[in-house]
């Protein structure tokens, strides 16, 4: 920040409906408190400012031109509310001299214009096919009014066909823009990452078929407002899946890098994912749950249930590359400014020391976890220690057992107080590369809820690859318990 600015101080009072109150300006901070007793002491950082406007005059005839009115201006400010919940909140206020106002107005609009990191030019997909086919309502109710407020200029393109998205991204020019979002599930979310890092390899001349190849970082940033059916990488991300909370961690310009994992078969780069690729169970839900579409969210209740109880083992081998001795798993959480996140950033994989180990057996499933998959469904998700940027998925294997087993499974996922990782027929590892193969029968494989045909597979994280809009979840991010462990 400029350092003349950060040095300047304001001092006023203001008159706050019936109330006096003085207002700081400090240190990049806006302190407000009663003029008289009771105080009512607010501290705001500046980075949470969205913007400062002087106020209209009200008009009485409703075909006369706006004005400004020279003695009232507004802070509308961003808070974050509970647990990972952020909520949008102003400040109006009245000076009798004019020249106060205008001396407040300045300066604020002269300290927000050093976060050059704030979207200005926004290309915003809508997706109005996922979840409860309502992504257009959630852009107009949650969203519009916020990114005008903060004089962001949104373009809106509403896909019209499945796989609009991504080619829309490889083929057309983004020049115009400096960032990217979409309303909608993790279906939508995983077309836009797949178009902007196939694009960039276009335009680098990077084959994406080739594994050994480093994959280039995609420089437009993505923001991700939930609109679909379970939402787990907004929900990862924020922390929560309340589309207000993804709309001002756009409006906000903090930025997160997260991992993205690359799938191929033998030849072919078959897609990137970001939450989940998941063999068995999960895959054979997807697969059974697109035809009942028509249900909404529920589909996946019924088509969840049907699996459970039909208990469909999957004889498969495994090779994992990690260089964790057996591929331990640690204990750490990742929340906001993630000391594991950051120190990944400059790690070179060959420096590592990895090694391929190779695991066989009948599965009821098989997941690899790039975050730790977590929804309002599941608080903790199936990989709680999962990180957003770390280099590393998380694989947990599920062997085939009792349908009692797999019921205490789902009640562990349900659950916002236990986890999984302590259950008898479970085993997770952490790895930067794996392979799968199905030796007997096979299922179909889940990749961020979309179903992937292709049963041999080889995976790959890419650390940081996608860059992110969002100042990641809270560390006393605390979630309501709704079921207990079972
Ligand atoms: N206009 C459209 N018509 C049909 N399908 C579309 C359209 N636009 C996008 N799609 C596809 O819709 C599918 C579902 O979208 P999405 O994943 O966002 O919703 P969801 O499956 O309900 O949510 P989630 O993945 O979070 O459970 C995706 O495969 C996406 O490619």
């Amino acid at each position: 920040m400029d350092s003349e600015l950060e040095k300047s101080v304001l001092l006023s009072t203001f008159h706050c409906g019936k109330k006096k109150i003085r207002i700081i300006l400090h240190q990049g901070k806006i302190v407000w408190d009663n003029e008289k007793p009771p105080s009512e002491k607010r501290t705001l950082p500046l980075e949470n400012v969205i913007s400062v406007q002087q106020n209209y005059k009200r008009n009485t005839n409703p075909s006369d031109l706006q004005q400004l009115d020279p003695y009232i201006f507004t802070i509308h400010y961003a808070e974050r509310n509970k647990g990972s919940k952020w909520v949008y909140k102003n400040l109006t206020v009245k000076h009798s001299d004019s020249a106060q106002v205008t001396m407040w107005v300045k300066t604020l609009q002269n300290y927000l214009k050093n976060f050059k990191s704030r979207p200005k030019h926004l290309l915003l997909f809508v997706n109005p096919f996922g979840g409860k086919k309502n992504a257009m309502q959630i852009y107009e109710k949650f969203a519009k009014h916020l990114f005008s407020i903060a004089g962001v200029e949104v373009t809106v393109n509403v896909s019209q066909r499945k796989d609009q998205i991504k080619d829309f991204i490889v083929n057309h020019s983004l020049d115009i823009f400096d960032s990217v979002a979409c309303v909608g599930g993790d279906g939508t979310v995983s077309e836009l990452f797949n178009g902007l890092v196939l694009r960039e390899c276009k335009i680098r001349g990077v084959d994406p078929d080739d594994i050994d190849q480093n994959l280039p970082r995609p420089r437009i940033p993505i923001g991700i407002i939930p609109g679909g059916s379970t939402d787990t990488i907004a929900y990862c991300i924020h922390g929560t899946d309340d589309p207000t909370t993804a709309v001002l961690h756009i409006i906000l310009g903090d930025k997160l890098g997260l991992d993205l994992v690359s799938v191929y078969d033998e030849h072919n780069l078959l897609r990137l994912y970001a939450s989940v690729l998941s063999y068995g169970y999960l895959g054979d839900v997807a697969y059974h749950s697109d035809q009942y579409r028509w249900m909404g969210p529920r589909r996946y209740d019924y088509s969840g249930f049907k699996k459970l109880v039909s208990n469909r083992g999957y004889h498969g081998e495994l090779a994992v590359f990690s260089e964790m001795e057996g591929g331990v798993v640690e204990e750490i959480p990742c929340h906001e400014k993630c000391d594991k996140c950051e120190s990944s950033k400059k790690l070179q994989i060959g420096e590592l020391g990895c090694k391929w180990q190779t695991f066989s057996g009948k599965f009821f499933m098989v997941s690899g976890a790039n975050i730790s998959c977590a929804c309002a469904r599941s608080p903790k998700g199936i990989a709680p220690h999962a990180h957003l940027g770390d280099g590393m998925v998380h694989l947990v294997l599920v062997k085939h057992t009792s349908v009692l087993n797999n019921l205490r499974l789902l009640l562990r996922l349900s659950s916002s107080d236990s986890c999984i990782d302590d259950l008898p027929f479970i085993e997770i590892l952490s790895a930067r590369e794996f392979c799968f193969r199905a030796t007997e029968g096979s299922s179909k494989w889940n990749c961020d809820g979309e179903v992937q045909h292709q049963i041999n597979i080889r995976a790959k994280v890419r650390c940081q690859l996608l860059t992110i809009f969002s100042r990641g979840r809270p560390k006393d991010n605390s979630i309501d318990p709704t079921c207990c462990g079972f």
